[in-house]
């Protein structure tokens, strides 16, 4: 087995929304392990610190005007979830408040940056968990598309949707993009690696494992849904995605791929 590599500012563990490092893979290069994970080895996140890299363009159009709007629609609330994102994930899920949960000691509920956050923060680490799908896959001959296995993510998530009073047709929709947004991430690994196989993940993680941690994502994801139908169907919505997004990519210092797949996910967020 070989030696794991010490962690560097560009080569630091992945957290999950509940602070456990489960690590993943980066687009640019070899994968590397995470002594703490509770899967094992299991590879860490690569993040291009300082890199420019870019949003869809659809999204990056928007950001100038955006910048201004969240200052007009973002509210106490936005204003808060603005300047308290120290850590990675450090308000992923709770900042969604659970349908019919009061909201948190000054927030101001209606907050679209509030609300759009921890879609765009989500949909960030579930990206970065194709990375751990990737690396569990690459070597098997597993295929990346797993139709069955998409239809149990659409249906669980389609059915949570239900029972929490959102719609089950958007939240599909909007769980369509999170799992191309994960093939995009683990055919971009793929093609890395496939170019330097001295890049390739050299331990394999426990897929059941990672997908249990894309279960809580989901669960959490559908939660974000259930709580933002204001700020996803207003015609601001792209505008404020755009931002909450960028802010992600740069606290996340995603890379292009993960950046590309973040995109991705969020394509059709707004609209309802
Ligand atoms: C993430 C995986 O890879 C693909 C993406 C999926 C997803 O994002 O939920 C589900 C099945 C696969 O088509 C996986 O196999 O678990």
């Amino acid at each position: 087995m070989p030696g794991r590599p010490p962690a560097t500012s560009r080569n630091r563990p992945d957290k999950t929304a509940s602070g456990r490092a489960v690590g993943s893979v980066g687009s640019s290069g070899r994968a590397t392990y995470d002594r703490r994970s509770r899967h094992g080895a299991v590879p860490e996140a690569r993040y291009e610190k300082g890199r420019k890299v870019q949003l869809i363009p659809s999204i990056r159009r928007l950001l100038p005007a955006a910048a201004s709007a969240v200052l007009l629609l973002a509210g106490a609330g936005g204003a808060q979830a603005a300047t308290t994102t120290a850590g990675a994930h450090a308000n992923l899920p709770h900042a969604a408040p659970a349908p019919g949960a009061p909201p948190p000691a000054g927030a101001f509920v209606h907050s679209p940056y509030r609300q759009l956050r921890p879609l765009a923060a989500l949909s960030a680490e579930r990206a970065a968990l194709g990375d751990l799908v990737a690396a569990a896959k690459w070597g098997t001959g597993a295929p990346i598309d797993d139709p069955a296995r998409e239809r149990e993510v659409l249906d669980a998530a389609a059915a949570q949707a239900r029972r929490l009073g959102a719609d089950p047709e958007v939240t599909r929709r909007i769980f369509r993009d999170q799992i191309e947004a994960s093939k995009t991430v683990q055919r971009g690994l793929y093609r890395a690696w496939e170019a330097d196989p001295a890049r390739a993940p050299r331990e394999r993680p426990d897929l059941a494992k990672v997908r249990t941690e894309i279960n809580r994502v989901n669960d959490a994801l559908v939660r974000a849904v259930a709580a933002s139908p204001h700020a996803r169907s207003a015609p601001y919505c792209p505008v404020v995605l755009g931002v909450v997004a960028d802010r992600v990519r740069h606290e996340e210092r995603l890379d292009a791929l993960h950046t590309r797949a973040l995109g991705r996910a969020v394509r059709s967020v707004c609209g309802g």
